[in-house]
């Protein structure tokens, strides 16, 4: 029998680490003095440079951190990922997206699959297609070019691509656009179809099962509005020039009336919120092109290799997932911030909710028994300075801890200057002025060297000792997104393996999907099913029913 994870709590490094925290007062203001405090807290993985100074944690606790990491055995965990052990144990299966990115040299073979050459395969595929879009090569049926490329899907099939799309904006061809529909609500389908031709639209059906509701209802709407669009042309040809699918289940997509020539497929070792980089990005690809694309996946093989490779001290998604750990389980953080200074990256903290959350969200170990810690940590932010001016006020002076990561970019993509000023040094200056306030706070005398009257001086003070990491990379190329995508898949990773979790499966999200299933009828109006809902479920639905018509 497969021995269970180490139980983290137990060991030695768990026990010290809970002493050091046991009256522990950080003291940033001291540390930021020490240029070789500054200097050893300062990290590299591939193009990122991660300054980790800023943190409430002292040269003892990042030992017994490193201690822990050795206890629990992330070594050999990661290995057993990276080589294709079935470590997502509740769904017996490997966990490979870092394959999806091996070069096609590379060597893997799991459960009797070549994976490398199948990766590459389906690649080129890919490639294949988004040039002949990308040429005009490929039309509609009515013999224009694509304008627009509609992904429809949800969750993985969905953030990964929009996140990038938006992220790489500057490198999308001139010409192209790309929409995303995932919501269920019609809105969705409604806002994003308005203003498109259907001549110049191609939807990619995007869905590793192939069977979520969300998006094949979408995928209907779309095709109705197609066929209404292009009525007069033959609805299959219409079909085949203006739908293709990206599913880990081909038959099924052949069933939905999408011919499986015009289909990409993946493996049931991409976890959906690990699928950007398998076809899943293929919008990403048409809007960026090929070689845009192969950068990105360069990027995240520089940090897969980095986190392989590199010593615990070096490692920066380990210590990142360390710095979790410790403020989730001994400082008792129940949220991260994620600020990107990067107008371009305003869709990755939502993208990262769900890598992080349904990762870690989870109350059992992967063998079954109750975690003994808490896990996963809620997610959550805006860009900067947006989020300045909303929320900035409760991680200053609220009363709850709330370690952030900020991310920036020393090029900006758009270089715009107002007069004499440089915008984005304006926009940076506010990064370093944050993340500076956040661990220096003003005391009472600073306040009150500044004039202020004694009665205000409480409400003026701040603590100061808040933690933030800063992330900095030369430019948002593809490679810099895909090396920041990596290395908070293996941030995420880290944190799992300590909580002993299975961070592959997803079991939480089935519940709401049955029950929806259930509550259907009632919703159009079956009395029986009507009377089998609770109390509470039968008086919204009655609202909802009184309410439905004007
Ligand atoms: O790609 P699919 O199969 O349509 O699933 C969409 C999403 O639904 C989930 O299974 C649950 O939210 C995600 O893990 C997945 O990314």
């Amino acid at each position: 029998m497969t021995q269970g994870p180490v139980d983290a709590t137990r060991t030695e490094a768990w026990a010290r680490l809970a002493s050091l925290a046991d009256g522990f007062t950080p003291d940033l203001r001291r540390a930021l003095a020490d240029d070789e405090w500054v200097e050893r807290s300062t990290v590299a993985a591939a193009d990122l440079h991660v300054d980790l100074s800023k943190n409430l944690v002292t040269p003892e606790i990042w030992k017994a951190l490193h201690a822990l990491v050795d206890e629990v055995g992330l070594d050999a965990r990661r290995e057993a990922m990276f080589r294709g052990d079935h470590i997502n144990v509740t769904e017996d299966r490997a966990v490979l997206h870092t394959a999806l990115r091996l070069p096609s040299e590379a060597e893997l073979e799991v459960d009797g699959q070549d994976v490398v050459a199948d990766v590459h395969d389906v690649l080129h595929r890919v490639y294949d297609f988004a040039e002949q879009v990308r040429s005009g090569e490929w039309t509609g049926v009515t013999g224009e070019r694509i304008a627009t490329v509609v992904n429809i899907g949800i969750g993985g099939s969905d953030l990964g691509p929009v996140m990038a799309y938006e992220a790489l904006a500057p490198y999308v061809q001139d010409g192209l656009e790309c929409r995303f529909i995932s919501n269920i609500d019609p809105t969705d389908a409604a806002q994003t179809l308005a203003g498109l031709d259907p001549a110049t639209t191609l939807f990619i059906v995007s869905s590793k099962t192939f069977g979520t509701l969300e998006t094949l209802t979408n995928a209907r709407l779309c095709k109705a509005w197609l066929l209404e669009g292009l009525a007069g042309h033959d609805d299959g040809e219409a079909v085949a020039q203006h739908f293709v699918a990206v599913s880990t289940a081909l038959d099924k997509v052949a069933d939905f009336g999408i011919d499986p020539d015009n289909a990409f497929g993946f493996w049931d070792w991409v976890g959906g919120r690990y699928s950007m980089d398998s076809a899943i990005g293929t919008s990403l690809v048409v809007a960026i092109g090929p070689d845009r694309f192969a950068e990105l996946l360069e990027g995240m093989n520089a940090m897969d290799e980095h986190f392989r490779t590199a010593p615990t001290e070096h490692n920066v998604p380990v210590l990142m997932g360390l710095l979790n750990v410790w403020y989730t389980n001994f400082l008792d953080a129940q949220t991260h911030a994620v600020l990107p200074y990067a107008q371009q990256l305003h869709r990755f903290p939502a993208y990262l909710q769900q890598l992080t959350m349904e990762s870690n969200g989870k109350g059992v170990r992967w063998d079954g028994t109750p975690v003994t810690s808490d896990t996963g940590e809620v997610f959550w932010g805006e860009p900067g300075t947006n989020g300045q001016h909303a929320f900035y006020q409760l991680i200053h002076q609220g009363t709850r801890l709330v370690p952030a990561d900020f991310i920036a970019v020393a090029r900006p993509a758009y270089p715009l200057v107002d007069g004499e000023a440089d915008v984005h040094e304006l926009f940076l200056a506010n990064f370093f002025a944050q993340t500076k306030a956040l661990a220096f706070g003003k005391t009472a005398d600073e306040v009150r060297s500044e004039g202020t009257a004694e009665h205000l001086v409480s409400a003026r003070v701040f603590t100061g000792n808040r933690p933030t990491t800063s992330i900095m990379a030369p430019e948002l190329t593809p490679s810099v997104l895909g090396q920041l995508v990596a290395l908070y898949e293996h941030i995420t990773f880290v944190q799992g393996v300590v909580w002993g979790i299975d961070s592959f499966d997803q079991w939480g999200v089935e519940l709401g999907k049955q029950l929806a299933q259930q509550v259907t009828p009632a919703v159009a109006g079956d009395a029986e099913a009507l009377a089998d809902q609770d109390a509470s479920t039968r008086s919204l639905i009655d609202y909802y029913r009184r309410h439905r018509t004007r």
